[in-house]
């Protein structure tokens, strides 16, 4: 039986999870029954069918009266803004009648105050969000510690970040195999829906600064999210981040000291042997075309949570590893959310 999903937050993951969920299956890969946002419909419908990175959607859209139609598909529409009311008073409590299974909560902005109220509200059996909530059941990163959820022990749920999805896989294999002494990570990130367009005021100054006219530095949660599902790796990795003006596909550069001696053919093996067999689809080697090494926009709506520049990994002195990655921060990022949906599906 599919699992039965609402979701809050229709914006660059919300929406993306939307369009991932109906272009995967026709008819849908799991029900989609309720979707909410603080937009009126129309206008959710229009960012729907008309995105500026990836295009028109395989499919059509319409909306009529309080539904979305989406390839005939009628999913209700449900204007929420949380930010208005208390986490325990009932606001979400319309969403009851849809019995859902899954609220995924892509807003960015919920505590995990308000996560536990809607389960014990029966708003929804578990939450999934798209960030490392304070205080969450579990971080599931799909392919390294997906086999960890239990549904007994497990209802609020973070599919990590979209930096997480791609950097654990691969220190997950590196650690696992000869071991991480100290990781120094930074990533090279499009903009976000966080920055200002032009100068102005932000919480964080940095992020107030014109996103179009600099590469700025800032911090990730890359590292949280990377020990959350990896705690060996606890004080020995550091990350930093730079935003720069494109739209879409995120770069991370891994400079790390490893604990034993080894060499690049090792390396290469060792990272060929998992995106042929345990990791495949989610890490990826990637040798170019034609010799020629590809540009970020290339790697637009590609799958893997994580594709490795081959070209750039380097072993120097024996224990010194250099490797870049690349992975399509929304798309990759909306597959994996689909992936931990039915991880939850599976096993309930
Ligand atoms: N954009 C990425 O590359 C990316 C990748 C992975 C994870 N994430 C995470 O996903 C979350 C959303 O990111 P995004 O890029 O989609 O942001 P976004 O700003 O595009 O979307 C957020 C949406 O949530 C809605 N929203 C916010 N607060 C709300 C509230 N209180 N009630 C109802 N609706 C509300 C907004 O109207 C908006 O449509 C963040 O936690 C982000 O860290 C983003």
């Amino acid at each position: 039986m599919s699992l039965n999903v609402g979701i809050v937050g229709l914006g660059r993951i919300g929406r993306g999870v939307l369009r991932g969920n109906f272009a995967q299956t026709k008819g849908g890969r799991f029900d989609i029954r309720v979707v909410c946002d603080v937009m009126a419909i129309d206008h959710v419908a229009y960012l729907l069918a008309n995105d500026s990175t990836y295009g028109r959607p395989p499919f059509h859209v319409d909306c009529d009266g309080d539904d979305l139609i989406i390839d005939g598909k009628r999913v209700h529409y449900q204007r929420v803004d949380r930010r208005r009311s208390s986490p325990d008073d009932d606001s979400f409590g319309i969403l009851r009648q849809f019995n859902l299974d899954v609220l995924f909560d892509a807003t960015g902005t919920a505590t995990i105050h308000d996560f536990r109220s809607l389960i014990t509200q029966n708003v929804a059996k578990k939450v999934l969000c798209t960030w490392n909530v304070s205080g969450c059941d579990i971080s599931l990163v799909f392919g390294v510690n997906n086999s960890a959820y239990d549904p007994i022990r497990h209802d609020v749920i973070s599919a990590s970040t979209c930096t997480g999805n791609a950097l654990v896989p691969v220190c997950h294999v590196l650690d696992k195999h000869i071991g991480i002494d100290y990781a120094r990570a930074i990533t090279i990130h499009p903009q976000l829906s966080d920055q200002r367009v032009l100068d102005g005021y932000h919480a964080s100054s940095q992020l107030g600064r014109g996103c179009a006219s600099s590469i700025i530095p800032t911090s990730t949660n890359v590292g949280k999210s990377t020990t959350l599902v990896l705690p060996r790796l606890q004080g020995k990795l550091e990350a930093m981040s730079y935003r720069v003006p494109t739209a879409i596909v995120s770069v991370i550069d891994l400079t790390a000291t490893l604990s034993r001696k080894t060499s690049l053919e090792e390396c290469v093996e060792l990272f060929e042997d998992y995106a042929n067999k345990q990791l495949a689809g989610i890490i990826h080697c990637d040798y170019g075309a034609w010799g020629h090494q590809k540009a970020s926009i290339d790697y637009m709506e590609t799958e893997y949570s994580s594709i490795l520049l081959m070209h750039h990994l380097s072993v120097s002195q024996g224990h010194q590893l250099g490797l870049s990655l690349m992975h399509d921060n929304e798309h990759a990022y909306c597959c994996r959310v689909l992936d931990v949906l039915g991880v939850i599906q599976t096993k309930r």
